[in-house]
């Protein structure tokens, strides 16, 4: 199976969990998109949808999915959403498509959080991705030189605007033995709006595809 048949899969194995809970938190990313494309097979079931990127609210709308303000619609019962690492606390990476801080919002709000990987996203540490923050556009130096005072090797991801209009460092280097620590110390770092580390909220329940197995866990 190929990476992507390997995303289709797991999308598929998320829906028995947003069975009747009206509407549902969505995230970001090429396996969410698979999980949308699903999810309009079953719209006649759901209310709608918050969303965690303009990409995400332009998917659910292409398919007949009603996109809901999170500030109207209270706590959300489920979230779906994808990651780039994910340890074996549930403890995720997240942000390589630039929607950390409103997925990070989602999940905050969110009861439970499913995430969806292929197989290749399992790591024992969790690092190896280089990890993104969204930072105000005018500290992104000075965000920078905090974060190789932390061990870091931040690296600007230029050209890259967020849904919020700020921009992105991908900080390599990292082997994080400790997620929530890095966590708080990141986000105390003035100019950062958001760490794409989800270790003080870690998901819930993880669906990975591997090989013809969904593994949960
Ligand atoms: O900002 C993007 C998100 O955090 C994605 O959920 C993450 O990058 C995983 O994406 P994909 O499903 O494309 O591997």
């Amino acid at each position: 199976m190929t990476q992507d048949e390997l995303k289709q899969k797991v999308a598929h194995a998320a829906l028995p969990y947003v069975k009747d809970v009206g509407i549902i938190g969505v995230g970001t990313g090429s396996t969410i998109k698979h999980f949308i494309n699903y999810l309009a097979d079953i719209k006649g079931e759901i209310e709608g949808a918050v969303s965690s990127s303009e990409g995400t609210t332009e998917h659910l709308k292409k398919v007949g999915i009603p996109v809901l303000d999170l500030n109207a619609v209270g706590p959300l019962q489920v979230y779906v959403d994808g990651a780039d690492e994910i340890n074996p606390l549930k403890q995720l990476i997240k942000g390589g498509g630039a929607a950390l801080t409103r997925e990070k919002i989602i999940a905050a709000a969110s009861e439970k959080f499913i995430c969806i990987a292929d197989g290749s996203k399992r790591v024992d540490v969790l690092g190896a991705f280089p990890l993104p923050v969204e930072v105000i556009p005018m500290a992104r130096s000075y965000v920078a030189r905090e974060l190789v005072k932390l061990g870091g090797q931040p690296v600007w991801r230029e050209g890259c605007v967020t849904d919020n209009h700020n921009h992105i460092l991908d900080v390599h280097g990292f082997s994080i033995a400790e997620p929530i620590a890095l966590e708080r110390t990141i986000n105390n770092i003035t100019g950062v709006v958001c760490v794409g580390l989800f270790a003080a909220r870690p998901a819930d329940i993880v669906l990975v595809s591997d090989g013809e197995q969904i593994i949960t866990f």
